[in-house]
């Protein structure tokens, strides 16, 4: 579903690359999640896939398209096949959570009567039924982000890109909106999620793909944050899940307060 080929980006002719020599294969279906630190290449990454940039090296497809060398009139198609949500949520901040919606179904000329039907759907999905009418001010950061991701699946990409989607909330929050991302993924949405938050990998524990100053250093089937494997042994995917492991978030590290074990419904993030 999306393919790098030994892909280098350099943004500043002699610049240490953003990315250097990068191959990676994400399958349809797929929920990997994109770690490293601060400036190691995950928000380029996303850019090469979105094709904000294009490579200085190598190879990028996806979903079927050659986008190192896809024409400029061809972009918007390609975009269609994706959803993009952001740390910073990004609402149209003088439009109703709906409006908000609806907008992405009329900028690619869907008919009226697709919109009416759709985005009630959608938001009943993401758990915000009765606050269509909302304006973003008027709703928690966890809301704020559930339209933003309404909002990037009401057209049904193929492909779900998430830059930080948990960066602005608190763990509670973060974990509804992580349920709400495995619900999408397991629909058969491709999701690759650029992450700082090591609780939410190490519970999932989903493909990781580590970069380090633009370099795939880690790429594992089912992965933590960091190399802590043996401090964490307990921690299985199904506590994220809501099929309670008993086990408390962090109990090992302790570095933030435990999760209670019982996940949000939907609605109360
Ligand atoms: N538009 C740009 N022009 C020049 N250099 C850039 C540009 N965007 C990113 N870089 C550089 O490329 C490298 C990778 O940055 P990138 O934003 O991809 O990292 P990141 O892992 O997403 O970081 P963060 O976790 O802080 O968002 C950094 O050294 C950064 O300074």
């Amino acid at each position: 579903m999306i393919r790098f080929e030994n892909v280098s980006k350099v943004y500043t002719r002699g610049a240490r690359p953003a990315l250097e020599d990068v191959s990676v294969d994400v399958q349809r279906g797929e929920f990997v999640f994109l770690v490293g630190a601060s400036g190691s290449g995950k928000s380029t990454f996303l850019s090469l896939v979105l094709r904000e940039q294009r490579p200085t090296r190598g190879g990028i497809y996806v979903a079927g398209r050659d986008v190192a060398r896809l024409s400029a009139w061809r972009v918007p198609k390609l975009r269609r096949e994706l959803g993009v949500v952001f740390q910073d949520f990004r609402l149209l901040q003088n439009k109703t959570v709906y409006e908000n919606v609806a907008f992405a179904l009329k900028v690619i000329g869907k008919p009226r009567s697709a919109v009416r039907d759709t985005v009630p759907e959608i938001l009943d999905l993401v758990g915000l039924s009765g606050k269509e009418k909302r304006m973003p001010t008027e709703l928690s950061g966890g809301e704020q982000q559930r339209a933003a991701i309404a909002r990037a699946i009401v057209n049904r990409p193929q492909i779900l890109l998430a830059d930080e989607p948990t960066g602005n909330l608190d763990p509670t929050t973060s974990l509804g909106i992580m349920r709400l991302l495995d619900r999408i993924n397991s629909t058969g949405t491709t999701v690759v999620m650029a992450t700082h938050d090591d609780e939410i990998v190490n519970e999932m524990r989903r493909r990781v793909v580590e970069l380090s100053d633009g370099v795939v250093v880690r790429d594992e089937a089912s992965g933590v944050y960091g190399e802590r494997e043996s401090i964490l042994p307990e921690v299985r995917r199904s506590s994220v899940l809501g099929t309670a492991s008993g086990v408390p978030r962090r109990a090992a590290t302790g570095r933030r307060k435990p999760l209670p074990v019982r996940v949000p419904t939907h609605g109360e993030a």
